[in-house]
């Protein structure tokens, strides 16, 4: 199924028709450079183009007034003074005698997005729309918005297609307050929001928008807002975020819909966000959102402010859309103090409510906090005044973003003669006889005993890397024999002749090599259910789960909080997944691994099974194909001393690993 991306150039014609300092930003150019990134890139017509629509008043009448409503309708027919007038009422928005009509395309083209997403004509999508939506409430424009496009595109699925719950991620860097108020008591709507807050001195200024509000009554835990105390922030604030915060209880609460409040003003360059976190930033948060919901998820436009981080950001979206595999996230360190003290507090707030986070931490007690220390050099900045300022945010300057291509081959098979090679996925054998040379090698090396057509196995997974390493071939699935020497064979090749750093996960109660793991060439996660006699260290990291990998919640979990910090922190140029026997592994938690580990390498992982595994072959390339994994349903509180495990590991492992701290 396709991606779908809904624009209309209608909606760039309106625009700031007198002075004001605090909308000036908001220009129809917004618009027009992100479609025109989006037709430079190709990437437009990789996507299905889905027409934009009215909205209707029944639409608009989901989340606000008739009053408000009936006002609106009238700003077609006033003069530049009435407009002026009719916009005093509200802060930081302005009205236009167009902006009506391009408020009912915005509502409209979100809305076609949801009808072909839940309709299945597509997966998921993007619309490119203005005026954005989060800050309108009931009865009352905010923010430059008029009509809350997601809160109603939320209420509309509910309404229309029985949706029991909907996640709203919003990576936009200001609080959508409007969607919050429509959805505090409603456990139905999970509201995520991160933003600039300063301890409330950014705008809007609320109260409402700190760690500690986290929705009312039955929507108690329903809202989750992450503070951003300091302006700066990078790509490891934000993935922290996502994998000790919102990753772990999305997939608690099951969403049957994702939708996504993407602003971009939370990228590098913006004058309303001042972060550093660099655009290919959004190929991971939306690669990451794309096994919920069995991969429904639906963006829609918010903020972002200037032209060239918001088209490279609005590129990396899409690219990720279409299953383009993700860009390394190199250079990750781990969070800043003032991220951390919002993720601990976050955590604290939430934990009573999400099992995932019962085990977190309390709210920090240091008086160290970044909140009562002003930095002599915050001081400093302050004195900058806003010209300057906005000189220096807007001369800031990033790489470009990596090309993304995806390689000629997507997935290729090694399978036992008599397999089935599986629909769209390449059968990969040696094209001429394996090298004497290498053969020779490997049976000093690895085949002691085994007969020969080990050899040409082995020479054949030594070939399907080098064409990875040649981004000739995306992923690569193989039925081994023996899955302990092939994984040590391919370790072996992929960190020596190719000098790569190779992630190994392994599942089950298999045998671990051991090599490689004291220089760093190679990390060993292995998850199995057994006390592990291997030695622990910093690149040899043995999870015991009571229940091993069968169940579910503690296995996504210990996924989520622990291996993807690990591997995006290690940043692998290629993913070795192993399953060994007896790993208990259902097929949909197996392809939500899978898929999750794709974000890493730019999706070079090789999958090594045992060759009686033969059930799991069309999920797997399912999955290495870039199918969303299916929804695993909500899942129930982790077996207590699995939590338990991780949370140790994870306090022994965070000196070495930066992105597994969760608190101070
Ligand atoms: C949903 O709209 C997207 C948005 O969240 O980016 C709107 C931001 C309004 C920012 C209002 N203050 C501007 C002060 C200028 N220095
Ligand atoms: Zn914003």
């Amino acid at each position: 199924m396709g991606t779908a991306l809904i624009y209309d150039e209608e909606m760039t014609r309106y625009k700031l028709l007198w002075v004001d300092p605090a909308c000036k930003i908001e220009v129809p150019e917004r618009l027009v450079v992100s479609y025109g990134a989006l037709v430079e890139n190709g990437l437009a017509d990789r996507c299905v183009s889905i027409p934009v629509r009215e909205a209707t008043d029944a639409d608009i009448l989901l989340v606000h007034s008739e009053e408000y409503l009936e006002a609106v309708k009238k700003t077609p027919y006033m003069t530049l003074e009435e407009l002026k007038e009719f916009t005093l009422q509200y802060g930081d928005v302005y009205f236009h005698p167009n902006i009506y009509h391009c408020a009912k395309l915005a509502l409209g083209a979100t809305l076609q997005l949801v009808d072909n997403v839940m309709t299945g004509k597509v997966r998921n999508g993007l619309a490119l729309v203005r005026p954005p939506g989060h800050h309108s409430m009931r009865s009352a424009a905010s923010g430059f918005c008029i009509f809350n496009n997601v809160a109603i595109a939320a209420q509309y699925v509910k309404q229309k297609y029985g949706v029991k719950r909907v996640l709203i991620v919003d990576w936009d860097i200001h609080h959508g307050q409007g969607v919050q108020y429509s959805f505090e008591d409603d456990p139905s709507v999970l509201y995520f929001s991160w933003h600039r807050y300063e301890h409330q001195k950014f705008w809007p200024n609320l109260r409402e928008s700190d760690f500690d509000v986290v929705g009312k009554e039955k929507g108690a835990g329903s809202t989750i807002n992450v503070p951003w105390n300091k302006v700066k922030m990078q790509n490891s604030d934000y993935l922290s975020i996502f994998f000790h915060v919102l990753l772990p209880v999305a997939y608690e609460f099951s969403p049957d819909l994702v939708l996504v409040c993407a602003g971009f003003d939370s990228a590098i360059g913006d004058p309303e966000g001042e972060m550093c976190a660099t655009p290919d930033i959004f190929a991971h948060l939306t690669h990451l959102l794309m096994n919920l919901a069995g991969g429904k998820l639906c963006a829609v436009l918010e903020g972002g402010y200037n032209l060239k981080s918001l088209a490279q950001s609005v590129c990396q979206t899409v690219h990720s859309l279409l299953g383009d595999p993700a860009p390394r996230p190199a250079n990750l360190e781990g969070p800043c103090n003032s991220a951390l003290e919002s993720l601990q507090c976050v955590r604290s707030a939430h934990r009573k409510y999400w099992s995932c986070l019962k085990h977190a931490a309390d709210l920090p007690t240091s008086d160290i906090s970044t909140k009562r220390i002003k930095l002599a050099e915050d001081e400093e900045e302050e004195k900058l005044d806003e010209v300057e300022k906005e000189k220096l945010i807007a001369a800031m300057v990033w790489p470009q973003p990596v090309k993304r291509v995806t390689p000629p081959t997507r997935t290729a098979v090694v399978l036992p003669d008599g397999v089935a090679c599986p629909d769209r996925c390449k059968h990969f054998s040696l094209s001429e006889d394996p090298d004497p040379l290498v053969v020779q090698k490997l049976r000093e090396n690895f085949i002691k005993d085994a007969d020969d057509k080990d050899a040409v196995t082995l020479s054949s997974l030594i070939a399907l890397v080098d064409k990875m390493e040649k981004n000739e071939i995306c992923s690569g699935l193989a039925l081994v024999r023996d899955v302990s020497m092939a994984m040590r064979c391919v370790a072996q090749h992929a960190t020596t002749a190719l000098s790569n750093r190779v992630l190994v996960v392994c599942v089950g109660d298999g045998i671990v090599p051991h090599r490689g793991t004291d220089d760093g060439k190679t990390l060993v996660v292995h998850f199995s259910s057994k006390e592990s006699e291997e030695q622990e260290c910093k690149y040899l990291i043995p999870v015991c789960l009571k229940k091993g990998c069968s169940d579910a919640s503690g296995f996504i979990q210990a996924v989520l909080g622990l291996l993807l910090p690990l591997g995006y922190e290690y940043d692998p140029s290629l993913v070795l997944l192993v399953q060994t026997p007896g790993s208990g592994i259902c097929d949909s938690v197996w392809q939500q691994l899978t898929g999750l580990l794709q974000g890493l390498a730019q999706g070079h992982i090789l999958v090594l099974m045992q060759e009686d595994e033969r059930t799991c072959i069309d999920p797997t390339c399912s999955s290495l194909l870039g199918d969303a994994a299916p929804s695993l349903g909500q899942l129930h509180a982790a077996p207590p001393e699995d939590v338990e495990a991780v949370e140790n590991l994870r306090q022994r492992l965070k000196a070495d690993w930066k992105l597994l701290q969760t608190t101070e």
